[in-house]
């Protein structure tokens, strides 16, 4: 297979745009991460590329060969869903063989080959064991299994995680990130959890409003979010609106330096953002780029804290990472000073809010 692509494709239901119209070429052997807030479409993205659902516009091409039109089951994608769907009158072999057994292939081999998929997902030992007596996470590990069965070239899953507790969440990203690279295979999962996305993807895109906000390795969309609703949606962000001045910012009469770049029309009103790790708080601050701040509340996790203050441009979260020296005296109630560096402003236009997220 040479990469699945999207070209123009979206979906309808009535007077409803789920899916305006997206293109996007998934990269063969990659893990894509389908990422946003619930309702901005992604589900309905991955049945149009799974063949569960016909959009109303655009064409899906595999390897160079429109498959707009092929149905799901000519498609060899394996999907695993968000409640896994296995079969409860089934034992766990006869769930993982199903597939084999409908395309033809007979009792032993389709028993050797199940065999070997549950030893891969790491279950070869409860093949007899009925579905109703698996944990959740053996649960999903069955269903990935299956969904392997027929050697898929493409491998879809829908919020595979969302059915399991946070810890159990976590081995399970681990787990099927190794076991997607150990077989190169091209796939696509669709998550609103951004630290699953950040963790397992070589590239998310970012949807929101049925639309691919942004395409992106995680540590680019991190750094460099393209708008407001990307800023906001990955990671956190204090934003605040000021207005572009040559060389940077002014808001509420303080003016920030901004590093050389494409700049707004001065004048222009503009929504500017600062990652809460970027910011510095206490003494011997560089000059310029200062604001005065009146710490509210000082959240501390181990050699980390949060702290949490109001600026004349609104509330501010500085995030405080290890190295922290006890007794620096920063406690609700006093006064500091707060340095955003040049290089860590993003600078928006001043309409692009970041949308509330579910
Ligand atoms: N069968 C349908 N009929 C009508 N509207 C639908 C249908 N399926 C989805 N929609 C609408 O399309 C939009 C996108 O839905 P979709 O399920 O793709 O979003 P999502 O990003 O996967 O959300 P979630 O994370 O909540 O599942 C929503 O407004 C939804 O209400």
């Amino acid at each position: 297979m040479a990469g699945l692509a999207l070209e123009g494709v979206g979906r309808d239901y009535g007077a409803t745009r789920a899916v305006g119209r997206v293109d996007l070429a998934f990269r063969e052997g990659e893990l894509t991460a389908l990422l946003g807030p619930s309702g901005c479409g992604k589900t309905t993205l991955l049945r149009i590329i799974a063949g569960l659902e016909p959009p109303s516009r655009g064409r899906i091409l595999l390897g160079g060969r429109d498959i707009t039109a092929m149905p799901a089951h000519l498609r060899r994608f394996g999907m695993v869903f968000q409640s896994f769907a296995l079969f409860p009158h089934l034992n766990v072999r006869d769930n993982v063989a199903y597939s084999l057994a409908i395309s033809g292939t007979g009792r032993a081999a389709r028993h050797a080959r199940a065999d070997e998929l549950l030893d891969l997902v790491r279950l070869g030992h409860l093949g007899d064991r009925s579905i109703s007596a698996l944990s959740g996470g053996q649960k999903q590990r069955v269903a990935i299994a299956r969904a392997l069965a027929q050697d898929p070239e493409v491998f879809l899953l829908d919020e595979p995680m969302s059915a399991l507790d946070a810890k159990l969440r976590e081995e399970m990203q681990v787990e099927l990130r190794l076991l997607q690279q150990r077989l190169g295979i091209t796939t696509i999962v669709v998550t609103h959890d951004q630290r699953e996305a950040m963790s397992m993807a070589d590239r998310i895109v970012v949807m929101s409003e049925g639309r691919a906000e942004q395409v992106g390795a995680p540590q680019e969309i991190y750094d460099r979010p393209d708008n407001a609703f990307v800023a906001g949606f990955i990671g956190r962000n204090n934003f605040f609106d000021a207005v572009a001045v040559p060389g940077g910012l002014e808001a509420d009469g303080y003016r920030l330096a901004l590093e050389p770049g494409p700049a707004f029309r001065p004048g222009s009103p503009v929504r500017a953002a600062c990652r809460p790790e970027r910011i510095r708080l206490g003494q011997d601050l560089p000059e310029g780029n200062r604001l005065p701040a009146r710490v509210v509340f000082v959240r501390a996790i181990g050699s980390e804290r949060d702290v949490h203050v109001e600026t004349p441009l609104g509330p501010f979260v500085v995030a405080q990472g290890s190295g922290l020296q006890g007794g620096d005296g920063i406690a609700a109630g006093r006064e500091v000073a707060l340095h955003l560096p040049p290089g860590a402003l993003q600078v928006y236009p001043a309409q692009s809010r970041p949308r509330e997220v579910a």
